[in-house]
């Protein structure tokens, strides 16, 4: 089994999450406090983030963001998507200059 892997798995384990007790769960308590609470705790996750890149610590760095995924997963998961979806996206992008794809927007794009 390849390292990608682990996606799907952790997918369906937050899936089946969305039934489990708060007290036994800690995804289950994020679920439970919707996206204030999942929000807040992926910006907590994401200035840890930024603080870990500014050490020489690439564990560190790993360890944080693989936090701050975990985190970007179970918001999905609390809206009934998952990380497919964002890697078909990633998938639909690839190849396509970020530069050039800005710039081919339609000016009513709210995006910045
Ligand atoms: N991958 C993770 C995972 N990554 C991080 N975390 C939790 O995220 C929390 C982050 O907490 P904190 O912000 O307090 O910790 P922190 O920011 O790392 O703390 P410091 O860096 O400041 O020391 C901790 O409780 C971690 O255990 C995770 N909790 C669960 N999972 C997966 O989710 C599955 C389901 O977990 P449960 O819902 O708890 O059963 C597990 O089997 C795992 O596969």
């Amino acid at each position: 089994m390849s390292d990608n892997d682990i996606l799907s798995r952790l997918d369906a384990a937050l899936a089946a999450r969305r039934e489990a007790d708060p007290d036994t769960s800690y995804t289950a308590s994020l679920y439970a406090g919707g996206v204030a609470r999942i929000g807040a705790k992926i910006r907590e996750e994401s200035e840890e983030v930024v603080e870990a890149a500014a050490e020489d610590d690439d564990v560190h760095l790993i360890h944080e963001v693989a936090d701050l995924w975990f985190h970007c997963m179970v918001l999905l998961g609390s809206r009934g998507l998952d990380s497919a979806a964002v890697q078909a996206e990633l998938g639909r992008r690839f190849g396509v200059s970020g530069i050039e794809e800005k710039a081919a927007r339609p000016a009513s794009d709210g995006h910045e």
